[in-house]
């Protein structure tokens, strides 16, 4: 991709939803008009409203592109919401409501959700509960929020009882990743959407290890050789993903692989880790399942430390935890009734589910990432 160049990647529509792109590039912001007109915009010749969320460390963008939107002929409100987690609760959608009722937001009007995943899943799900649906736009700012968050569709919040369990399946009209928006993301929050690249390589596209195991250090920073290369790559594994299985009801599964322990850990440290460090060390747990149920060879297993470690994510998790994490494994989503469902490995790059694990695997395999 040359500097100017925009990589445009399809996600299909399915389950009466409307294809949209992923558009990966710089200088992106100019794509938003075009984007709002094809979201369904207001009326001929109005311009309508335009909301646009973003979090408090981004609030110089979220105004900017108020601004930029405004001058263009929209009637655009900026709103802040908290940063990271913070952001992903029923109080904060609600805060959301009450100021699209206020501006006498309607169904022609457009949300844009501007920053990393926790906001783009609160914007969508914002955009999927007012007026029971209205479009948005997700301009991820994160790596992990343009790999992985602002693709597909998943939208909600956390609640005391556990992660992601309000949400709807609300898809984007378009996601807009302008990779210049990496150069101030914090070195561990670059870090933390590594996982979920790392996640892609190991379920669908192994050439993705290869990138990260050439040059790990490169691998840690928007400056390295293969940032767009991995990038893009990851999009195209989660796009290929969702545009067959919009709700989950299969394959779809796979994309959470490392998360049944992740949100777990998650809700255990009170949202406070950040997303991807808790799904390294669950890929590591589902790594160590997958080996002690027979189903993982060893090399594969054994990759995922070395991969992992390689650009500092995390691998090991306290060790007197089990049986608080193993009560909140229980109400994953993936859970049917009593019956825990875990994604593992039968290879590299060959997901599946493992059923009813024997609780004394499970525990085993705990044991291998109890620090
Ligand atoms: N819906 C999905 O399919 C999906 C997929 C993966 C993850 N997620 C969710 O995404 C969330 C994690 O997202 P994340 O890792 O992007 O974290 P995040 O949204 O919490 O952002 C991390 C921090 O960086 C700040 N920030 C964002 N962009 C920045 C930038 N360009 N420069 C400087 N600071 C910036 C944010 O304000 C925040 O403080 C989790 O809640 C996870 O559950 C959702
Ligand atoms: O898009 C999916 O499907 C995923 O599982 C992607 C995950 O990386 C992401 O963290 C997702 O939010 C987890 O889904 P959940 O249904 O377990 O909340
Ligand atoms: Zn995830």
């Amino acid at each position: 991709m040359t500097e100017q160049s925009v990589t445009r990647i399809q996600v299909g529509g399915t389950e009466g939803t409307a294809p949209y792109e992923v558009l990966v590039g710089r200088q992106l912001l100019g794509e938003l008009p075009g984007l709002i007109g094809r979201a369904g915009g207001p009326p001929a010749g109005g311009r309508g409203r335009v909301a646009v969320l973003h979090p408090e460390a981004l609030a110089g963008t979220g105004e900017a592109i108020r601004e930029d939107l405004a001058a263009q002929g929209y009637e655009a409100i900026a709103v802040q919401l908290p940063n990271a987690e913070e952001a992903k609760t029923a109080e904060v959608a609600a805060y959301c409501w009450k100021v699209l009722g206020q501006t006498g937001f309607t169904r022609t009007d457009v949300i844009i959700g501007v920053g990393g995943g926790a906001t783009t899943d609160l914007a969508g799900f914002v955009a999927a509960t007012w007026l029971r649906g209205v479009r948005w736009i997700a301009v991820p700012t994160t790596v992990l929020g343009m790999v992985d968050a602002a693709v597909g569709g998943k939208t909600g919040i956390n609640t005391a009882e556990g992660k992601n369990l309000v949400g709807a399946f609300h898809p984007p009209a378009g996601v807009l990743c302008d990779l210049a928006a990496l150069d101030s993301l914090p070195v561990n929050d670059y870090v933390s959407g590594l996982a979920e690249i790392i996640k892609a390589g190991f379920i669908a596209d192994p050439a993705i290890l290869d990138l990260v195991e050439s040059d790990p250090e490169g691998a840690r920073t928007p400056a390295g050789r293969h940032t767009a290369e991995l990038i893009e790559r990851s999009i195209r594994v989660k796009a290929e993903v969702v545009s067959g299985d919009l709700k989950e009801s299969g394959r779809r599964e796979i994309l959470n692989y490392g998360h049944t322990l992740a949100h777990a850990i998650e809700k255990n440290e009170r949202y406070k880790w950040r997303h991807g460090a808790a799904v390294s060390v669950g890929m590591v747990f589902a790594a160590e399942l997958g080996r002690l149920a027979g189903r993982l060879d060893d090399a594969t297993a054994d990759r995922h430390r070395a991969v992992l470690e390689s650009v500092g994510l995390p691998l090991t998790y306290r060790g007197d935890q089990w049986p608080r994490l193993l009560e909140t494994m229980k109400v994953d989503k993936k859970s049917r009734g009593n019956l825990l469902r875990f994604i593992v490995l039968d290879g590299l790059a060959k997901p599946t589910v493992l059923e009813g694990p024997d609780p004394a695997v499970l525990l085993a395999a705990y044991g291998e990432v109890s620090a």
